[in-house]
């Protein structure tokens, strides 16, 4: 059932032209006014819209609710996506304005980027005789790495560097160069690439940023709060002398920190560039009373109104151990299952409940014995890595990476590497790695691994022939390596049990990528961007959610359950700083306003320690801060 929006959700809502900024609290319907004011916009013909969120979950809960409100045939006006994928199709697009090759690929994996590190040193004398004397290579590579990524999140180029009075920095700044030149010349882009890419496009051609101001009539970001200087500096550029760009957001869930967002970006400089007609919600739909007021006890400046008339459950539960903890949860989730609860009219479902803690090892003993009393769970977006674990799937994606990617020799030296390939291979600048991947020599391959290549290299040929024949490659792999008898002697069982894994894993991923695209426009390249973005992740709901608070933003359930409660843990030991210590404030601010009905806090005494010993643990002090 829908209610009905208030007075001030409704101007939000009717609100056409000028520049918006909407700060409210949690349960207030921030997300519900964004896409009731899209719905509005395209159902009064004013098209198109751009809405940029920060997770691919939170962009898919978008589109979905604006697609049920809005007829099909308007469903192509709205593009809802994250900002880093809205970036890199700007990127692929527009990127050759600014001297970019065509067809770039992202090396989202470390172990990709540190290659590229490597031979940037190992091709440069001056490089590698500085590094040479010391120990710890790999970490002093690695230090580069974040280094250089800390300078493009500050849209620093190397060029600038090189202007620098501090040697070390004129210095650094020709590595950083030959670093993004031996990515340029792979074809590739790291992360950090994507939005520095994009800022240089609107910046240096400001008619870009129009093309897509024309294009798109009104921009909307969602979770305001969580902006870092890049992104908005990147939403700044594209918004040049445009004014229709509304901000959603709460100061008090800025959790991001650690990636240098910061509210004020939504607070100060927004309003400082956009000057928007300003609102404020404060009206709290979604918790009952007790969870309200815990949660203005931990922020007393809050504006947050229960709206909701029942009072609700809140306590605090005590265990000696984790075991003991995650023992009660389990028997009270059954209890809950089985006889409701007095502040929940309906039937209660695990999808009604979850279980939050600050990081995702504290949610370990609860998921074990979830397990094992064969209560279902899911851990919210991050259930699959992308990462294929068989040999032979491992040389299936390099070498997709190659067939997207001619110019890519990092996947196919990784391809030489796993199939031990005995011979040495002559390249020149214009090699096309592609070729010389189908001319390799079976003789040259390792015998256990001839079987593997020839399977795959099969798959690769039906690739070649067909982009969107995906599935059918994948199939031929399995008839060869996983369903062949002959092969049971060569192949080990336990790799053909990850083959099949594997290949379940990229099927789920193919399917995904087919319902976002349309047949006959699908291109092996834009399925791999799309994969490292992880727009082609499934996102399981189905029974307990067991999440982080990270995880569990702008989420809701009837019950939360908020384990591990224990100084050290939550706050979290290394928040030291004023600002780290305010950012756990907002973590808890968040996690408690994830329960609609009743929450549960708890936390053990003691708790085991890596090494076995068994340590005492104090209750975290935002017991007593919510009045335990
Ligand atoms: N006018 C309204 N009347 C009744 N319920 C409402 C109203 N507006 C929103 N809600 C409900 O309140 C709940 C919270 O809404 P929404 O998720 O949009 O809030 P939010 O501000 O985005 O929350 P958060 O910042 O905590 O993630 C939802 O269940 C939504 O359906």
């Amino acid at each position: 059932m829908t209610f009905p929006l208030t007075e001030n959700q409704m101007k939000i809502v009717r609100h056409i032209d000028g520049a918006l900024l909407v700060i409210a609290g949690p349960g207030s319907g921030k997300t519900r006014v964004l896409t009731e004011r899209i719905t509005n916009l395209l159902t009064l013909g004013k098209k198109r819209v751009l809405a940029l969120t920060f997770s691919n979950k939170a962009a898919e809960e978008i589109s979905e609710r604006i697609e049920q409100n809005l007829d099909e045939e308007k469903h192509d006006d709205v593009l809802v996506g994250t900002v880093h994928s809205f970036c890199l199709d700007v990127v692929m697009n527009r990127g050759n304005l600014i001297g970019l090759p065509n067809g770039l690929v992202i090396f989202e994996s470390d172990v990709d980027k540190l290659e590229i590190m490597k031979r940037v040193i190992n091709e440069n004398p001056e490089f590698r005789n500085r590094i040479f004397h010391t120990n710890g290579k790999s970490n002093i590579l690695k230090t580069y790495l974040r280094q250089i990524s800390e300078y493009k999140q500050n849209f620093i180029m190397p060029e600038v560097l090189l202007d620098s009075d501090n040697d070390n920095e004129v210095e650094f700044a020709k590595i950083y160069e030959s670093y993004n030149n031996m990515m340029l010349s792979q074809r590739a882009l790291d992360f950090d690439d994507i939005l520095f890419y994009a800022y240089r496009i609107f910046n240096e051609r400001p008619q870009i940023a129009k093309s897509y101001t024309r294009l798109y009539k009104y921009i909307f970001i969602d979770e305001a709060q969580d902006l870092n200087e890049a992104q908005y500096k990147v939403i700044r550029a594209l918004c040049k002398d445009f004014e229709n760009i509304m901000m959603v957001g709460d100061p008090a869930q800025s959790i991001y920190g650690f990636n240098g967002s910061n509210s004020d970006f939504m607070t100060n400089d927004f309003i400082r560039d956009f000057k928007p007609t300003e609102f404020r919600l404060v009206e709290n739909f979604r918790s009952t009373r007790r969870i309200i007021d815990a949660a203005k006890k931990i922020h007393p400046n809050v504006d947050s109104n229960a709206v909701y008339p029942l009072e609700g459950e809140l306590s605090v539960h005590m265990f000696r151990d984790e075991k003991d903890e995650a023992l009660w949860i389990v028997k009270e989730i059954n209890k809950l299952i089985v006889d409701g609860s007095k502040w929940i009219e309906n039937q209660i479902s695990y999808e009604n409940i979850a279980i939050i803690a600050r990081n995702r090892y504290v949610l370990s003993k609860v998921k074990e014995i979830l397990m094992l009393n064969n209560i279902p769970v899911n851990q919210g977006a991050v259930s699959r890595s992308v990462e294929s674990e068989s040999i032979a799937i491992k040389i299936f994606e390099a070498g997709l990476r190659v067939i997207i990617n001619p110019y890519d020799n990092v996947h196919f030296n990784q391809i030489l590497g796993l199939i031990k390939y005995k011979d040495k291979i002559n390249t020149s600048n214009d090699s096309s790695y592609l070729d010389l991947l189908l001319n390799l020599d079976v003789k040259n391959i390792d015998n256990g691994h001839i079987n593997i290549f020839n399977a795959v290299n099969k798959a690769w040929g039906i690739l070649l022939e067909d982009e969107e024949n995906f599935s059918k490659a994948l199939k031929i792999i399995v008839e060869y390596l996983v369903k062949q008898e002959i092969l049971d002697e060569e192949l080990d069982e336990n790799e053909q049990y990850l083959i099949q894994k594997d290949i379940e894993m990229w099927k789920e991923h193919w399917q995904k990528y087919c319902s976002q695209s349309v047949a006959g426009q699908r291109s092996l390249s834009h399925f791999r961007n799309q994969v490292s973005l992880g727009k082609t992740q499934t996102h399981d709901n189905s029974g307990i959610s067991l999440l982080t608070v990270h995880m569990s933003k702008g989420l809701e359930y009837d019950i939360v359950f908020l384990i591990g409660l224990n100084e050290g843990t939550f706050p979290d030991y290394r928040a030291k700083s004023h600002k780290e210590l305010k950012e756990e404030l907002n973590n808890m601010f968040v996690a408690l306003t994830r329960a609609r009905r009743v929450c549960y806090i708890t936390y053990p005494q003691t708790k085991i320690m890596p090494w076995g010993d068994s340590r005492y643990q104090s209750p975290s002090n935002f017991i007593s801060k919510i009045g335990f």
